[in-house]
């Protein structure tokens, strides 16, 4: 589970990035962070595993305050923090595998690290999750070979194989097209549900933000405005969180039944 609480980021003296956000979120769940450009999703991720510091509040993950941790408890704790990316971060000249065992960076010593000799039981674990996935048939193939929907799963599989408590993904669908989108979605929420993982998916798209999760928050300059099931993200709440930005109606009423459509995804991404 994860817990914040009083969470406020400034940057320097500027003014609070965040200000004074709780949230509290269980296993299994998924929760969607909507907000327009600049409204604190990626500092709020960011703060969670530290790559940015927390000007004050407490965050918690199953129990342990994160905010305060240094040195060497600080690598302990982000491992148990799965990161999924926009652009994936794989390394591009490596294989599917050697990239998937880079999860298990943290948990090797130097000498498996910089030989690449990982345990048995990293390597069959990365088939399994490869498998998973579906694209084990993939695992010998250089990462650059790989489409991006393919790409963005051997990303997920990395950050599982940090045997994560938690998975946070920044816009982990921005660069793909909208099917291959809806499928990274179907798949964070699947996992989210077999593993017992809370999932915080930072995404500009509210179509699929509803269709995929459920649960949304929406931030605007920092400060919660939204928290609430996917169908009681009215339109309201939307202009509210997008700052009188009118937003299509079609936006509002997708089911994962009838997935989100063309038309409104591209103005959802454009648009915000
Ligand atoms: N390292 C930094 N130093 C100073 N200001 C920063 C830094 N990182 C982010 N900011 C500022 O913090 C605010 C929130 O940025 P953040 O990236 O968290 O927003 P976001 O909601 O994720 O936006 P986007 O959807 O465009 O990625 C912005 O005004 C940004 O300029």
């Amino acid at each position: 589970m994860l817990e914040i609480s009083n969470l406020t980021k400034r940057y320097g003296s500027d003014a609070a990035v965040l200000e004074d956000l709780d949230l509290t979120v269980e296993g299994n769940s998924v929760v969607a962070i909507v907000g327009a450009s600049g409204a604190g999703k990626s500092t709020m991720l960011r703060c969670i595993n530290r790559l940015v510091e927390p000007t004050s509040g407490s965050i918690k993950l199953n129990g342990s305050e994160l905010v305060t941790l240094k040195g060497a408890a600080l690598r302990q704790a982000r491992r148990k923090i799965g990161m999924v990316f926009q652009g994936f971060n794989l390394i591009d000249r490596l294989t599917v595998m050697e990239n998937v065992l880079a999860g298990r960076l943290g948990y090797v010593n130097l000498y498996q690290a910089v030989t690449r000799r990982y345990p048995q039981a990293d390597i069959d674990r990365a088939f399994a999750l490869l498998e998973r996935v579906e694209i084990a048939h993939y695992a010998n193939k250089r990462a650059d070979a790989l489409s991006g929907g393919e790409r963005q799963r051997v990303g997920v599989v990395r950050a599982l194989m940090q045997e994560p408590e938690i998975l946070l993904a920044d816009e982990p669908t921005a660069s793909l097209d909208p099917r291959t989108s809806e499928q990274i979605m179907r798949l964070l929420q699947s996992l989210a549900s077999e593993m017992s993982l809370p999932v915080l998916i930072n995404i500009h798209n509210v179509a699929q933000a509803k269709a995929y999760t459920e649960r949304i928050v929406g931030l605007r300059h920092g400060k919660m405005i939204f928290d609430g099931a996917p169908e009681d993200f009215t339109k309201e709440a939307l202009d509210a969180i997008y700052g009188g930005i009118e937003a299509p109606d079609d936006q509002l009423i997708e089911t994962p039944a009838s997935g989100p459509r063309q038309g409104a995804r591209g103005v959802a991404h454009d648009s915000f």
